[in-house]
């Protein structure tokens, strides 16, 4: 192929991390920026043209990666969302809280969402029993500061058929989180369902 049909389009697409026909999510579709050393967090923004929910976190983030369930926000087009956790004392909202409602008061994560643009700007677990209790869950992506921790792996990729991918195209997906660097799993990634067994066993006296 030569050069013309690279940059203008030929028959074959090209098949190159940087350029592939299957969308994940905006920040991991052109290559993953690693996280900046030192990087000790920044501040997010929904998507409101005006009066935007303003929230800031005051570290790295940890555990980033792209999950497929239906309940984390995704931008508009993505079929997966990019889901990092910080400690909740790190977070803090400073502008336009009233803007913020939480979308289902059952699910164990309470997701804060604005009530104008959607977009969740942080969820919470308040359940003191929960593994992950302390941690909240937070979408980088609404920072336009530089050094974040980027996506680990993908989680709960089977669920995007819950929310209408054709399921003739996993393999297509799955082999793109795969060049991506982006483990595939079905649920969360083997480190976090032990850190969640072992809770789990600990509460239940299994283990000491
Ligand atoms: N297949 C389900 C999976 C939902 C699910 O379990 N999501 C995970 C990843 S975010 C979770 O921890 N949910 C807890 C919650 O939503 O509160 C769906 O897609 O709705
Ligand atoms: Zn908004
Ligand atoms: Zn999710």
């Amino acid at each position: 192929m030569g050069i013309l049909d690279k940059l203008f389009g030929g028959d074959e697409p090209p098949s190159t991390p940087q350029f592939s026909h299957v969308k994940i999510h905006p920040q991991v579709d052109g290559g993953i920026t690693p996280a900046r050393p030192g990087f000790a967090g920044g501040t997010l923004s929904c998507q409101c043209s005006s009066d935007p929910v303003v929230v800031r976190i005051g570290a790295q983030t940890a555990h980033n990666h792209v999950c497929g369930c239906t309940k984390c926000w995704k931008p508009a087009g993505a079929v997966f969302s990019q889901i990092a956790v910080v400690a909740r004392d790190q977070v803090e909202v400073l502008e336009n809280a009233d803007k913020l409602e939480v979308v289902d008061a059952s699910a164990a994560i309470q997701r804060h969402a604005c009530k104008g643009c959607g977009v969740h700007m942080y969820g919470r677990i308040e359940n003191t029993g929960h593994p992950f209790h302390g941690l909240d869950f937070v979408h980088t992506e609404l920072s336009s500061d530089d050094g974040w921790a980027p996506a680990e792996f993908a989680a709960f990729v089977s669920s995007i058929i819950e929310s209408g991918v054709d399921p003739s195209r996993m393999d297509d997906i799955r082999s793109r989180l795969r060049e991506l660097g982006l483990e595939p799993y079905d649920c969360l990634s083997p480190p976090l369902m032990d850190a969640i067994a072992t809770h789990v066993a600990k509460q239940s006296g299994a283990l000491a």
